[in-house]
């Protein structure tokens, strides 16, 4: 059947899924706040800065009205950096109750809110007034948007407490290229999707110092202990880390030169500033903050995150990439398990 979907935000990841599901058959239309690259969607069908010599349907149209996009939605997808998603989630709370309509909602963004470490659908859940929504699903895993325009198969999984919602977007998104999963644990879904771009970022700092791959193995299996660990006691199932949004993607991100904190993290890794290399990104580099929140969630909980302390040092000046590897390295010996 085809549905009418709204997709909030423009970057290299929205303007993707956008072209997935205009090319599912579906209505689609994208906001940006940005006139430019509406300008540029819709007349000349490419996004060049977020996605390199990629052309889009011609059937996406892309608009800076939140409201005309909005309007008629069976579906509305948030796709803005974690940080931006409570104010554009505001101006859809206002949207939505200017045209009294309650459309299903679905985010992509992985990252925390800094400060209160919420996962974007909580920040959602609360901006939205409840008569405008219904459950709130998460779309995540290993799914660089350059790989799914080159068609590369790809597998992400659609978490949500309401497994019916959860469905409903499976079947909106897959096709030859594109499978989707269902998975029950928002909880761990979202903080897999948040969490693997702390190891991301550490995985390319690695790479830009010059270590093998004994040392890329040895960061993203302790890597993926420690941000489970903490999922964990924030109530995630652990099996979802076995999965798509947990191992999966902490692969996809700690190897792929395409990720944005993995290049972020080579760049650090070679010398270069942290204002410089976000400066030069020009995307958003969401282990940064996640970083930040989640060195705060284990000082918190008690649970014991050495990488992310080894990470959040570094980016705030406290030590140099060579003492932090050092300290991990020569902390007391301990069991693996346990
Ligand atoms: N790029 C990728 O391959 C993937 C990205 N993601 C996640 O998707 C989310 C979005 O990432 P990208 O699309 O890559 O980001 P991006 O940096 O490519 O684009 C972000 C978009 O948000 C817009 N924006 C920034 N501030 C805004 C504001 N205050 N109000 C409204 N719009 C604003 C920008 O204009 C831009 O269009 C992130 O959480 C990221 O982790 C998830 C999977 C894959
Ligand atoms: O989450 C992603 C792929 O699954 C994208 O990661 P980057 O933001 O590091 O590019």
């Amino acid at each position: 059947m085809t549905e009418k979907i709204a997709v909030l935000g423009a970057g290299s990841w929205g303007s993707m899924l956008a072209n997935i599901l205009t090319e599912n058959g579906h209505e689609v239309r994208i906001w940006s706040y940005n006139p430019d690259q509406v300008q540029e969607l819709n007349e000349q069908h490419t996004n060049e800065k977020y996605l390199k010599g990629f052309r889009f349907s011609e059937r996406l149209r892309a608009d800076t009205d939140m409201k005309a996009v909005v309007q008629g939605a069976d579906d509305v997808l948030l796709i803005v950096p974690s940080q931006v998603t409570r104010a554009v989630a505001t101006d859809l709370n206002q949207v939505l109750t200017e045209l009294n309509s309650k459309p299903a909602l679905i985010h992509g963004s992985k990252g925390l809110e800094q400060h209160t470490f919420k996962r974007m659908s909580e920040v959602i859940e609360e901006t939205i007034a409840s008569q405008y929504r219904a459950s709130i699903s998460v779309i995540s895993g290993p799914s660089q948007a350059e790989g799914v325009a080159r068609k590369d198969p790809t597998l992400v999984t659609v978490a949500s407490e309401d497994l019916q919602a959860a469905r409903h977007f499976q079947q909106l998104f897959m096709n030859n290229y594109f499978r989707v999963y269902t998975n029950h644990d928002i909880i761990g879904v979202e903080l897999g999707g948040a969490l693997k771009n702390i190891i991301a970022l550490a995985a390319g700092t690695l790479a830009g110092l010059g270590y093998g791959d004994n040392a890329k193995a040895a960061l993203m299996t302790r890597g993926l202990a420690e941000i489970s660990r903490l999922a964990v006691s924030y109530g995630a199932n652990p099996l979802t880390f076995l999965g798509l949004s947990g191992v999966g993607d902490v692969i996809v991100t700690a190897t792929s030169q395409d990720s944005r904190n993995w290049r972020a993290g080579y760049q650090l890794g070679q010398g270069k500033a942290l204002e410089t290399v976000i400066n030069n990104m020009g995307m958003v580099i969401e282990g940064i903050a996640t970083s930040q929140a989640a060195y705060e969630m284990a000082q918190l909980t008690g649970v014991e995150m050495p990488i992310t302390e080894a990470i959040h040092a570094v980016l705030n000046g406290e030590e140099t990439v060579a003492v932090a590897i050092q300290k991990l390295m020569t902390r007391e010996g301990r069991a693996e398990i346990g």
